[in-house]
């Protein structure tokens, strides 16, 4: 039986395997000078019986060990060693501790045992010891390295296990041609979306139907700079002014121009404030006192800053070295005069706030906001606010769907809770349809009998109904009302808002304009195990943080129920895991979708 691998380094490893005692550890040792001759430097991962020790008894480290270190770093000048107590049930897993190697610092990781993992591999065997074949049941076998009367295969590729050369060439050539496989990122069609079956759609192939169907609004209007939060540019904002306006000082200190050999000291001329510009042009031999801000005057080009100046009697003299143009911004260097400052499409926040209050706009030309009415279903759903009656819950899912729709600048038309009727819920469409841009309804796109949607959907537009190969968010209704956009997300709380980001919120985007808006997609060092199933992609509730090694680091946040809200709230992130995948080690690298965009 062989389990999987996937190795998570940028170099090449290469298993090799054999029954003890064919001579595993002599190969190794007359391997590894042969590749260090061809400049490859090894690594070697060991797999060792359960009581093997490095240290010995009386030894420093040794007796800290026993005392209870749990970890114990032996370092001197040539050699350090980390040892790790790590009692674990089974092997240890391989993919943890291949990320322990530093990569900079080898060319390719030689493993010894872990015979049972799915890692290309040389298969030592001598015949005379009279023990099978491992090739036979497994099909990571590269090569055989066995004895010249060995009677083998025509399709096997054969290697004299006598012969150190060879084996090294074939190692050598292993390495050289050896390519790390190509990214494979989650949600995109690389990620290959061909995992899903006929009946359902991956989560890309949602994606991209429905953005085939989103015609981004080109409407403008005129919006006045404090209200640009959130909205996004309809034309381009081009610069009617130099940022700085003047080139100009960057420190409180003085100015003049660089002379080679640097007289001994400058005769002080004036002082110039931010705000106010020295009249007169600097000569050689002058300085002026200036401050942060302050234009340059004509003549100089340099500046000192105070801390490194003497000034006596109408003189400064200069401590320290002096580079041409230091602590001088030009002017221009920022945003020129006539450059385009900010393209049209872009979604504006703070930053292109304040950047454009610099170039002195006042008000800017933008997308209309798109409007989005949104509703929930169900006879067990109840307003907040009011008693819950017996077996019902509150409505939270119009409160995250409206929340989330007006981060992204959105106007929101709130259409209540419409019950379980055919004709409140046609109404409910139609209503929407005739004052928005986009239709949002939550619970009802499954199978449960009371989900009327399906028939009055049928009844008042073109609409599909999914299956995307995801957890949470399977069921998925997108279509249209006299061509106004529906989305029939599902009841399950978390499900909505997953269903949203993935979903909804690429719409929402191209419809409201902006261009080029990918969902973020962040490596992270998984500190727990995850499971999948191959085929879905899972969206598990995440915390993310910096480790102590300086990485990202993501852990769950606990149990994973498509109804718990306070998942979201406990999370900062979906960690995304491939439908290609169906487990994810300790140690392992993930990606995650970081909440900060919209949560
Ligand atoms: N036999 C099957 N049952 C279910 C399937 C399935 O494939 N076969 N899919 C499951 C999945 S996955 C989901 S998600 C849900 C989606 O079902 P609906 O969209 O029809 O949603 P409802 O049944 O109306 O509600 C599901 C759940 O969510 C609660 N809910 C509904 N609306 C709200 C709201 N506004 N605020 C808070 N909570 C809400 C509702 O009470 C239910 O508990 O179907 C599974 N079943
Ligand atoms: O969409 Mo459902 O259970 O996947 O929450």
């Amino acid at each position: 039986m062989s389990n999987s691998f996937k190795n998570p380094l940028s170099i090449p490893v290469l298993g090799i395997c054999a029954y003890s005692g064919t001579g595993k550890t002599t190969l190794l040792r007359q391997l590894i000078p042969s590749l260090a001759e061809q400049g490859i430097r090894v690594a070697v991962v060991k797999h060792a019986h359960h009581d093997f020790d490095v240290d010995v008894p009386g030894k420093d480290s040794y007796e800290v060990r026993k005392a209870g270190a749990k970890q114990v770093l032996v370092a001197s000048h040539v050699r350090w060693a980390l040892m790790t107590e790590a009692p674990c049930e089974g092997d240890p897993q391989l993919t943890h501790l291949l990320s322990q190697i530093e990569v900079d610092k080898v060319d390719m990781v030689l493993v010894e045992g872990f015979k049972k993992l799915t890692l290309p591999k040389i298969e030592l065997h001598r015949a005379a010891h009279g023990q099978p074949f491992i090739y036979q049941n497994d099909n990571n076998i590269l090569a055989i390295a066995c004895c010249q009367d060995t009677l083998l295969p025509q399709e096997i590729q054969r290697l004299d296990l006598n012969n150190v050369q060879q084996i090294c060439d074939f190692v050598t050539s292993y390495v050289n041609n050896w390519q790390a496989p190509a990214l494979k990122l989650p949600l995109t069609p690389a990620c290959g979306c061909d995992v899903a079956d006929s009946k359902s759609l991956s989560v890309c192939q949602g994606v991209e139907k429905i953005l085939s169907y989103v015609e981004p609004i080109t409407a403008a209007e005129p919006v006045a700079l404090d209200e640009l939060n959130a909205r996004v540019l309809a034309t381009d904002a081009v610069s009617p002014v130099n940022v700085p306006q003047h080139t100009n000082s960057a420190m409180d200190g003085y100015a003049f121009a660089l002379a080679d050999p640097m007289p001994e000291r400058f005769t002080l001329v004036g002082e110039v404030m931010a705000g106010y510009q020295y009249a007169g042009k600097i000569q050689a031999g002058q300085a002026v006192k200036i401050m942060t801000g302050a234009p340059v005057p004509e003549g100089a080009d340099t500046v000192q800053p105070r801390e490194m100046a003497h000034e006596e009697q109408g003189y400064v003299r200069f401590d320290g070295p002096i580079s041409l143009g230091q602590h001088v911004r030009q002017a221009g260097e920022d945003i020129a005069k006539g450059a385009v400052a900010l393209n049209a499409n872009q979604r504006l926040g703070p930053a292109e706030q304040g950047l454009l209050a610099s170039l002195g706009f006042a008000e800017l030309a933008v997308i209309r906001r798109p409007k989005i009415a949104i509703f929930s279903t169900g006879d067990e759903v109840c307003e907040p606010g009011q008693a819950l009656k017996p077996s019902c819950i509150y409505d939270s899912n119009r409160f995250t769907v409206k929340s989330m729709a007006k981060k992204l600048g959105c106007d929101v038309i709130d259409l209540g809770i419409i019950e379980d009727s055919e004709a409140a819920l046609a109404a409910a469409l139609l209503k929407g349809a005739a004052q928005a841009d986009v239709i949002i309804s939550s619970g009802g796109v499954s199978v449960g009998d009371a989900d009327y949607i399906k028939t009055v959907l049928e009844q008042v537009g073109q609409i599909n109904f999914w299956r995307i190969n995801m957890r949470p968010g399977r069921p998925l209704a997108f279509g249209q009302i006299d061509n106004k956009l529906f989305f029939g997300l599902p009841g399950n709380p978390v499900a909505v808002m997953v269903s949203f980001l993935q979903f909804v919120q690429p719409a929402l985007r191209k419809l409201a304009g902006e261009s080029q808006w990918q969902n973020r997609l962040i490596p992270a060092i998984s500190d727990v195990a995850l499971r999948s199933r191959k085929g879905r992609t899972e969206f598990t509730r995440g915390i993310y943080q910096l480790g102590d090694d300086g990485r990202l680091h993501v852990k769950t946040t606990g149990a994973q129920g498509s109804g718990m809200l306070s998942s979201m709230v406990k999370g900062n992130c979906l960690i995304v895991i491939d439908e290609h995948d169906d487990a994810i080690e300790v140690g392992a690298q993930v990606y995650i979708q970081p909440f900060a965009d919209l949560l």
